[in-house]
């Protein structure tokens, strides 16, 4: 199965992949194939991570391509705490900002994130958009 690009919505997702390959990451504008090592993991940067980092760290954008190779099975680990019920707002972690680093993202529950992800779906934009402070030059 593939995927169209986008990134996770997770903190962090590990991935197990066979030996099919198909996973390739977008990295200066350009697709990048992640080949396949025997018992390597590969851990991607999600959403959330960018959000409570302000931007010191970026998800990464990725798809998958569905080759004829045979079948492909990849495990999938979304480090993510959507799933409990709380009301607690997650944002920018306050010891990041400064005068020279504002906040770059709104606080939001993780249930009204992933809300907003999976009611956009993977369309190719940012669901960090619709967090993002709009500021004025
Ligand atoms: O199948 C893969 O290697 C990655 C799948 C993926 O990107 C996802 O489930 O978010
Ligand atoms: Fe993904």
């Amino acid at each position: 199965m593939g995927t169209t690009k986008h990134s996770d919505a997770s903190f962090l997702t590990i991935l197990l992949q066979d030996q099919i390959g198909g996973l390739q990451v977008l990295y200066e504008n350009q697709w990048v194939d992640v080949p396949p090592v025997p018992g390597a993991l590969v851990v991607n940067i999600g959403d959330l991570l960018q959000l409570v980092s302000n931007d010191r760290f970026k998800s990464v954008e990725h798809q998958v391509l569905a080759n004829h190779a045979g079948p492909r099975v990849s495990v999938a680990c979304f480090f993510t705490l959507n799933f409990y019920p709380s009301t607690r707002l997650y944002g920018p972690i306050k010891e990041l900002l400064s005068e020279d680093h504002p906040p770059l993202y709104r606080e939001t529950s993780l249930q009204n994130f992933s809300a907003h992800y999976d009611g956009k779906g993977l369309d190719g934009n940012s669901a960090l958009t619709r967090f993002k402070w709009q500021r004025q030059q």
